[in-house]
C-alpha cells in the first residue's frame, strides 16, 4: 500500500489590498501583499484508485457539502488536465474560520494540489497545476507555494517569494461569515471602470520595523464595504487597535478576519489574552506571518 502524504494549509493574510479597477467580466484587479500565518488546516492524501474527501474538525460543518469542497474542485480540474493522474482519499482537518477573508478554502485546495503534485512527480511550476489552481479560485494560485509575495491581476500574477522578517500578529474573527462576492459588489465599481491611482509602495524588506512603516502607508480597500455589511468588523478593529503595543490593525481579504501587528511575541500574546477575555466567543490567535 502507498504511504499517505500530508501538508498544512496555512491561513492567507492580505497585509495590503488595493483595488485598481473592475474588468469588463466583473472581476476586480488588485494589488496585494500576501503573507501566510502558522495557523492552518491539515490536508492528508491516502493514495488510492478513487478520488474522495472526508472533512472533520471544529469548522467542518461551516465549510458546506463535501461535494462542493474546493479540495475536490481543484483535484477535478487537475485530473481533467493530466492524463492518468494518480489520486486517492483526501482527509481535511478543518479548523480555520470559514468565509473569513483568510482563504481557508483556497489554501485547502492549494494544499490538495501540492499533494497531487507530490504523488505524481509534478513540479509546482507545472502549467496544468497552475491552471487547475487558477480555475479553482482567485486566491488559489498564491496559496500553491505559501510564502509572502505580491499578488496582482485578479490573483493570477504572482511576484517572487519575499524574505520578510516574520511579523508578530494577532488574528481576530468575530465569528460572522462574510461572502466575498457581496463585499466586491458593495464597492460599487462598474465593469470596465479603472480607479488608476498610486501603485503599491515599494517594499524594502530590510527589517520588520521598516516593513511595518511601509504597511502603514497602504490599506485594504475592501474594509469600508465589508464594514458596511458587517459593522462588528469595525468593533474588532477598534478592540485590536486599543491593545497595548498594537502597531497596525487591518482587515484581511474581504473580511471578517482582522489582524493586529506587534513589536514582539510577548505583546501579541498579551493582546490575545485581553481580547479573548472580553470576547470569549470570538476566534483569537497569536501567530507569526511570513
Ligand atoms: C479578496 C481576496 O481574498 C483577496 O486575496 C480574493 O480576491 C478573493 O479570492 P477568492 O475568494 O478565491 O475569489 P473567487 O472564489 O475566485 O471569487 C469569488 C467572487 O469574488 C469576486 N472577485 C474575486 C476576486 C477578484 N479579484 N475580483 C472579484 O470580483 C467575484 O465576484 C467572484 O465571483
Ligand atoms: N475547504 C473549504 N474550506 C472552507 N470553505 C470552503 C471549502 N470548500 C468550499 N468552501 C466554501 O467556500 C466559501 C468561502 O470559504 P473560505 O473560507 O475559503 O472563504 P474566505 O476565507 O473568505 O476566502 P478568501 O479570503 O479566499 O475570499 C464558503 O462559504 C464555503 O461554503
Amino acid at each position: 500500500m502507498s504511504r499517505s502524504l500530508a501538508t498544512r494549509a496555512p491561513a492567507k493574510i492580505n497585509l495590503t489590498l488595493h483595488v485598481l479597477g473592475r474588468r469588463p467580466d466583473g472581476y476586480h484587479t488588485l494589488e496585494s501583499l500576501v503573507a501566510f500565518a502558522d495557523v492552518a488546516d491539515d490536508v492528508q492524501l491516502v493514495p488510492g484508485s478513487r478520488l474522495s474527501l472526508q472533512v472533520r474538525g471544529p469548522t467542518a460543518a461551516l465549510a458546506g457539502n463535501d461535494a462542493d469542497n474546493l479540495v475536490l474542485k481543484a483535484a477535478h480540474h487537475l485530473s481533467e488536465r493530466v492524463e492518468g493522474l494518480r489520486v486517492g482519499a483526501f482527509h481535511l482537518a478543518k479548523r480555520l474560520p470559514v468565509a473569513a477573508g483568510i482563504g481557508g478554502g483556497s489554501s485547502d485546495a492549494a494544499a490538495a494540489l501540492r499533494l497531487l503534485a507530490q504523488l505524481n512527480d509534478l513540479p509546482l511550476s507545472h502549467p496544468s497545476l497552475r491552471e487547475a489552481a487558477r480555475l479553482t479560485g482567485a486566491d488559489v494560485p498564491v496559496c500553491l507555494d505559501p510564502r509572502a509575495r505580491m499578488m496582482r491581476g485578479i490573483g493570477e500574477e504572482l511576484g517572487p517569494a519575499l524574505q520578510i522578517s516574520p511579523l508578530f500578529a494577532v488574528l481576530v474573527n468575530p465569528r460572522v461569515l462574510v461572502e466575498t462576492p457581496a463585499v466586491f459588489r458593495a464597492l460599487g465599481l462598474q465593469p470596465g471602470q479603472s480607479l488608476g491611482g498610486a501603485a503599491h509602495p515599494v517594499l524594502e524588506m530590510a527589517s520588520a520595523h521598516s516593513l511595518l512603516e511601509i504597511l502603514k502607508t497602504a490599506r485594504n480597500d475592501l474594509e469600508p464595504p465589508a464594514l458596511a455589511i458587517q459593522p462588528v468588523i469595525g468593533a474588532a478593529l477598534e478592540l485590536l487597535a486599543r491593545t497595548e503595543g498594537c502597531r497596525l490593525a487591518r482587515m484581511s481579504g474581504s473580511g471578517a478576519t482582522v489582524f493586529g501587528l506587534y513589536e514582539d511575541s510577548r505583546t501579541a500574546a498579551e493582546a490575545v489574552r485581553a481580547i479573548a477575555a472580553s470576547k470569549p466567543d470570538w476566534w483569537v490567535e497569536a501567530t507569526s506571518l511570513r
